[in-house]
């Protein structure tokens, strides 16, 4: 039975559901890095949302880790490439608390305009400072967005409702999108020259950090108001406090801190600033969302092995998961019989789906072909990692799609690029089912890939079958199955044995030696 620990704060529901579909789940928020190393290496599966660091160093300790389920959307806190290439899946919720961080970022707004917070303290002081605190209208006032995603699009709707004039600079926004939401595109500078408020509503990355930096700080309009709902990080803090200081920003918001938790910061008690302890998802309606849906995410992963809302491996619906198990099974035993078979370096891989295969989503099953494929040279490999993995190896990778049908109702062929030429494998389902192979190198020969085998390639001449099954016997090696194949009678033929134990180098040199031998080699699958 799967085991899960969740190691934030989140809705009771998720660890509900995650009983009810016979996960084991542990709840343990606010654990320290030692305490999550110490335990993380019984579990299957860890949700979390922002202050559980998903570090190189927890996922080191994290050995049965499968996958990490964010309920919530930014994933800053998890190091995707090191859980990549572990093989753990990371996924995410990306629309579950976007409403509630967007009605935040208008609060914030507001709490600006009209010094919210301050009037409070102020009043509730007993000071009743009615002539204190002059506030600004929001409508017909320009904001800015900077990232116009998911939140960045709710925040331009609300906007628009409020009578604003919305500018967005996101350089992944269409035109067309951009007029469908009704908010012009720009430039950064003409964003920062031009808006009365700026709201930030971008993941935090090397493009995006420091995107309000000193400089870019100085160009805004004076009397600017600056919300960030979206990652600490985006604004250089220490500028932004002079730009308080000296009037040139009037106002800003922050809900989200370069260190959190922040709790001293130069910020704290400058005149216009509103801060708010990273409560930008913090409504029950969100977090009910999110709990519930990175529950059902990673119990359909960890149970079905459907994946949603991966960050690095394609989705894979619950509809399609029971359709593409018997073919990822095919897929990965081709890549270990070509990973095997094909030793010399490898420059490029073709996958090719027919019939059957040509409906499914074919972005697994190569993940699948890719994973028996390096799993050759490492034992860690699994269908998450290993497209990273031959990228890294420089491997390029095609994928082909044939809607026709051949001789099989479905058909998977591999075909690798070495230094000899090109080398093709293909298997087909038996009764849907059943990976079998059909075609190797050329050659027809049907043999289920299971357990040890042995891999012959020797001249089609009489008395050759007699000579390997004596040697077998002789050395006490049990032969299972036997399938052969041949290009043409006298030409080529190949051996392929299953054999019930493996077979060692001192009967593969013995097997090498017989009369007509050209090859022989041992093979093995999981
Ligand atoms: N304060 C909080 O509690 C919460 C914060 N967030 C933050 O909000 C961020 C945005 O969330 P969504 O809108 O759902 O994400 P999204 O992925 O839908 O939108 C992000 C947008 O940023 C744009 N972008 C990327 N690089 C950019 C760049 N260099 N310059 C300008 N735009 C760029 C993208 O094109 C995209 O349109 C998340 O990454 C997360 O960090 C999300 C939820 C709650
Ligand atoms: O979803 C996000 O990206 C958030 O920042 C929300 O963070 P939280 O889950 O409230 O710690």
């Amino acid at each position: 039975m799967p085991k899960v620990l969740i190691s934030d704060k989140m809705d009771p529901r998720a660890a509900a559901i995650f009983r009810e579909r016979g996960i084991t789940v542990d709840e343990r928020p606010g654990l320290s890095r030692d305490e999550l190393i110490a335990i993380i290496g019984d579990y299957d599966g860890l949700a979390i949302r922002s202050a559980t660091k998903v570090t190189k160093d927890v996922l080191a300790a994290a050995t049965q880790m499968k996958v990490v389920g964010r309920a919530g959307i930014g994933v800053d806190n998890v190091d995707i490439p090191a859980a990549s290439a572990r093989g753990v899946v990371v996924m995410n919720t990306p629309f579950g608390n976007s409403i509630t961080t967007a009605e935040h970022a208008i609060a914030l707004m507001f709490a600006l305009a009209r010094q919210l917070p301050e009037a409070d303290a102020s009043t509730q002081a007993g000071k009743w400072e009615k002539n204190r605190f002059m506030g600004v209208e929001l409508t017909a006032k320009t904001l800015g967005l900077i990232g116009c995603g998911n939140i960045g699009s709710i925040v331009a709707d609300r906007a628009i409702g409020l009578k604003m004039k919305v500018i967005a600079f996101d350089p992944f926004l269409s035109v067309e999108r951009a007029r469908e939401l009704g908010v012009e595109k720009v430039t950064l500078d003409e964003l920062l020259a031009r808006a009365d408020f700026i709201t930030l509503h971008t993941p935090l990355t090397d493009q995006t950090r420091n995107i309000l930096s000193r400089d870019n700080l100085a160009r805004t309009k004076k009397g600017v108001r600056i919300v960030n709902c979206a990652r600490g990080g985006l604004i250089d803090e220490a500028a932004l406090k002079d730009a308080l200081d000296s009037g040139h920003v009037a106002g800003a918001a922050l809900d989200v801190f370069v260190e959190e938790p922040a709790t001293a910061s130069p910020l704290f008690g400058t005149p216009g600033f509103v801060s708010t302890p990273h409560l930008g998802a913090s409504t029950s309606e969100a977090q009910i969302n999110v709990a519930i849906q990175v529950a059902e995410q990673m119990a359909d992963y960890l149970l079905t092995g459907a994946v949603t809302n991966a960050l690095n491996m394609p989705s894979v619906s619950a509809e399609d998961a029971p359709r593409l198990r018997p073919y990822m099974a095919l897929a990965e035993k081709l890549g270990s019989l070509v990973g095997q078979l094909a030793h010399d370096a490898l420059s490029g891989i073709s996958i090719e789906v027919e019939g059957a295969a040509a409906d499914l989503n074919q972005k697994p099953i190569t993940g699948a072909v890719l994973a028996g494929l390096m799993r050759v040279y490492s034992d860690t490999v699994n269908m998450v990692n290993a497209p990273f993995l031959a990228k890294e190896r420089g491997l390029d990778v095609r994928e082909i799609r044939h809607d026709r049908e051949g001789d099989y109702h479905t058909l998977l062929r591999v075909s690798v690029r070495t230094s000899e030429g090109e080398k093709s494998v293909a298997g087909t389902l038996f009764g849907d089912s059943n990976p079998r192979l059909v075609e190797l190198f050329g050659i027809k020969v049907e043999a289920d890939l299971a357990g040890h085998m042995l891999y012959v390639v020797n001249e089609d001449a009489p008395g050759f079958i007699g000579r390997i099954g004596t040697a077998l016997g002789d050395a006490g090696v049990n032969i299972g199955t036997f399938h052969l194949g041949r290009r043409a009678a006298g030409g080529e033929a190949v051996l392929l044995l299953s054999l019930d134990s493996g077979v060692d180098e001192t009967l593969l040199a013995a097997l090498r030696g017989l009369p007509g031998v050209r090859k022989v080699m041992a093979l093995h699958f999981g």
